[in-house]
């Protein structure tokens, strides 16, 4: 149940550091999380398991936004066709920065670096959310690093599924499934700095994520904000070395509501003098492959490429594209609607 919390809990997860983790440790991190998870739906987890720190992670986004990065030209050959008619990547590559939008923030997306042999019946050719991922030329040292994160975040989000497997009562390997071909993203973001004219409190409205687990690296300019029972928004601070984590949608629904998928948004924070950079963030967000049955513990269940073809009609970086949906999920969109 949500609670009136009024910070954030922080939790190590040090005991996966070691080659041979003792099963007491991983009992109490398992216990641990699902208490988290059950009151704020968030958490600061440290003690990553990880090879990129900070300056790593948001180097990347200073290779693609910063101010010897891609130029809007370079930026737009990577855009999605939605942005740009003649590119093929619907999916996955650059957005930019939308006039009068709320939310006010331009991202590059990429998926699992998986080298796919088939198009999915689901959604066939000509809307193929496992296309392959886009790259500028020059980059390709850039595309080595953003998919080694990418797995080593995909490995993470796997043990911590297999610790939230325990929790619900259910073996380790209960989630296995939602490994195979994996849609997971990785997005690294980019809020430009607001300029005088357009003083604007919100850069990123008030939403819950919606697949399964979300693992953010933010930044140290803060404007994070997560919403509480009371419906206070209560600040979630840069923590050095931390990674913000929080459960989606449809991992809610799949817990049978004992998980929290918790309401948050981003506050404009103003500029320190000078400051041209603006705000990063890289959230990598934990999805299942296409055909991957999601059940839920009450017994309901969805393919979760259906799933997430149902939400990106509210997408705003996909209104073009996702016209063709409705013939495409006809038969699915009954069974969301049910679960
Ligand atoms: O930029 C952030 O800190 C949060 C971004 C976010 O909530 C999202 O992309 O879903
Ligand atoms: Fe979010």
């Amino acid at each position: 149940m949500s609670t009136s919390f009024s910070s954030l809990p922080v939790v190590s997860l040090s005991a996966l550091s070691s080659s041979s983790p003792k099963p007491d440790e991983l009992a109490a991190l398992s216990a641990r999380l699902d208490e988290v998870f059950s009151t704020t739906g968030f958490v600061y987890l440290t003690d990553l398991p990880l090879t990129f720190n900070h300056e790593d992670v948001f180097g990347l986004c200073d290779e693609f936004f910063g101010a010897n990065g891609l130029s809007l030209d370079q930026k737009m050959t990577l855009a999605k066709k939605t942005f740009v008619k003649t590119n093929k990547n619907t999916y996955r590559g650059y957005f930019p920065t939308q006039p009068g939008a709320d939310n006010l923030k331009e991202g590059f997306e990429l998926g699992t670096p998986y080298k796919k042999t088939t198009v999915s019946p689901l959604t066939g050719p000509k809307f193929d959310l496992t296309e392959p991922n886009v790259f500028h030329l020059s980059h390709a040292e850039f595309q080595t690093r953003c998919e080694t994160l990418h797995t080593q975040l995909q490995a993470l989000s796997e043990r911590l599924l297999s610790l939230l497997a325990v929790a619900l009562g259910k073996p380790a390997s209960f989630f296995d499934h939602y490994l195979a071909d994996s849609l997971s993203t990785l997005r690294l973001l980019h809020y430009p700095p607001i300029s005088s004219e357009r003083q604007q409190e919100l850069v990123c409205t008030p939403h819950t994520d919606s697949g399964i687990l979300t693992l953010l690296h933010q930044d140290p300019t803060g404007g994070l904000e997560v919403r509480n029972s009371e419906d206070a928004w209560i600040p979630a601070p840069y923590v050095p070395g931390s990674m913000v984590v929080n459960i989606g949608d449809l991992m809610a629904k799949v817990s049978g509501g004992r998980w929290i998928a918790t309401y948050h948004r981003v506050r404009s924070t103003k500029p320190a003098d000078g400051e041209v950079k603006g705000r990063y963030s890289v959230p990598f967000f934990f999805e299942p492959g296409l055909n991957c049955v999601v059940e839920s513990v009450d017994g309901d269940e969805v393919v979760y490429g259906e799933h997430v073809l149902e939400k990106m009609k509210g997408w705003v970086e996909f209104q073009d594209v996702v016209e063709d949906v409705p013939e495409m999920v006809a038969d699915g969109r009954m069974v969301v609607e049910a679960f």
